[in-house]
């Protein structure tokens, strides 16, 4: 089920079994903070990653270091260490749990044999097996070519060094490398593409606006599901409006917003389910799911669902926060509630009560809690709603 680009098409068309991939990471002596690559929080991500991904993970592999190798990530030694692992388990790919240099991704792959990705590249891969509407397309292969274009120009570096020319000619003739004018015209196109693909991806963004626009002026309330990936959001869309969005036990399961109306205390808002995060979410894919994004900024309420089952939940929380900031929704008033009450552990459930103090328990899984949320959304933008006519009434309308 995974995209078609982290192997190529060939690898995964014959493969039978699932393709087997090494994880590597550096942990670095100063960065002990949850999250940081090569953690376990951080190796236990990656590993359902690579298994949303449809990889299986045969062994891991972690460095300990003052920082990665500039040249090739891990210090040589280790490196044997991995080529090694790559043999034993004939492992069909390396990821590593950080972000790696084009130079650093080509070293290492000329030790090891094998492609070496990054994580970054892992949840490109992923997002591209997930998409399904064209927007959604559309926008994965913009964060593709933005991802591909540095690592392109770093092979037409090392190239034109091994065929020893010049990559600009001293003496007027502009000699360059061989393939490094294949090179110049592959990247030319694909600038050429994400030109067009960005002007498709405005186009329908600016539809969606208009429809945007008519909701609010027909002052239907909007309300944007927003949570870590996996943390129940479309169980919970699904719940709160009896659709049926769907749900999977795999990171990354949405894609592409899902709108739903529903009712409640005879208020009428509409939902809107969202792209889950994740930490260290490749900022080209922000980029190009901005538009996407930006419903949630525009949205009346965002609805942060946590899943208070997972250890690191806090963490989460703080993830989803730092994404809303910079996709520019840190504004929008936001409702926290935790989610899969049902497998929660006590412990973490009272360590997040301590910092959420009013935060509503539910579980989408047997329903729980889920008519008290759904009064609480609609007694929330009611609320909203009254202030704003009385912040709206004193002061004549504009035009
Ligand atoms: N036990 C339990 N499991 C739940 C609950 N809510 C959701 N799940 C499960 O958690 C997994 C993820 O649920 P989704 O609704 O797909 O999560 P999501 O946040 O939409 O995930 P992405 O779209 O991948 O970001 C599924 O296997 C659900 O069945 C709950 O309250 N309790
Ligand atoms: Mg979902």
């Amino acid at each position: 089920m995974a995209g078609a680009w982290l192997l190529g098409a060939e690898t995964r068309a014959t493969a039978d079994e699932r393709p087997r991939a090494v994880l590597m990471a550096v942990v670095q002596d100063d960065r002990t903070d949850e999250g940081a690559p090569g953690t376990p929080a951080s190796l236990r991500e990656l590993e359902r990653l690579a298994d949303t991904d449809g990889l299986t993970v045969a062994e891991t592999l972690v460095q300990s270091r003052d920082r990665p190798d500039p040249a090739t990530y891990l210090g040589s030694g280790k490196a044997g260490e991995l080529a090694a692992a790559v043999e034993r388990c004939a492992a069909d790919v390396v990821i590593a749990d950080g972000e790696l240099s084009p130079g650093q991704a080509r070293n290492l792959q000329d030790k090891v044999g094998v492609p070496v990705v990054d994580r970054t590249a892992l949840i490109l891969d992923i997002f591209a097996g997930h998409a399904r509407t064209s927007e959604g397309r559309l926008q994965v292969e913009l964060a593709q070519i933005a991802y591909q274009l540095p690592r392109l120009q770093g092979a037409g570096r090392s190239m034109s060094r091994v065929g020893g020319g010049r990559v600009v000619g001293g003496a007027g003739m502009g000699v360059r490398g061989p393939g490094e004018m294949r090179l110049e015209i592959q990247r030319r196109r694909l600038r050429r593409r994400a030109a067009g693909l960005r002007e498709q991806v405005a186009r329908l963004g600016r539809r969606r606006e208009r429809m945007q626009w008519r909701r609010t002026r027909n002052r239907v309330p909007s309300v944007a599901i927003t949570g870590y990936t996996n943390a129940g959001k479309s169980a919970l869309l699904n719940r709160l409006s009896g659709a049926d969005a769907l749900t999977q036990d795999v990171l990354f399961a949405t894609l592409d917003p899902t709108v739903r109306r529903v009712t409640a205390q005879e208020l009428r808002f509409t939902l809107t389910d969202t792209v889950g995060f994740v930490r260290n979410l490749p900022h080209q894919l922000i980029e190009a799911f901005r538009s996407t994004l930006e419903e949630v900024a525009r949205a009346d309420l965002a609805l942060h669902v946590v899943d208070a089952s997972a250890a690191d939940a806090l963490s989460q929380i703080s993830t989803v926060h730092e994404v809303l900031r910079e996709i520019g929704a840190g504004q929008v008033p936001e409702m926290l509630v935790l989610n899969k009450i049902d497998v929660a552990s006590p412990e973490t459930v009272s360590a997040l009560r301590r910092v959420y103090l009013d935060a509503l328990q539910v579980s989408a899984l047997t329903g729980a809690g889920i008519n008290e949320l759904r009064d609480a959304l609609a007694g929330r933008l009611q609320e909203r709603e009254a202030q704003r006519s009385a912040g709206t009434s004193g002061t004549p309308s504009p035009g």
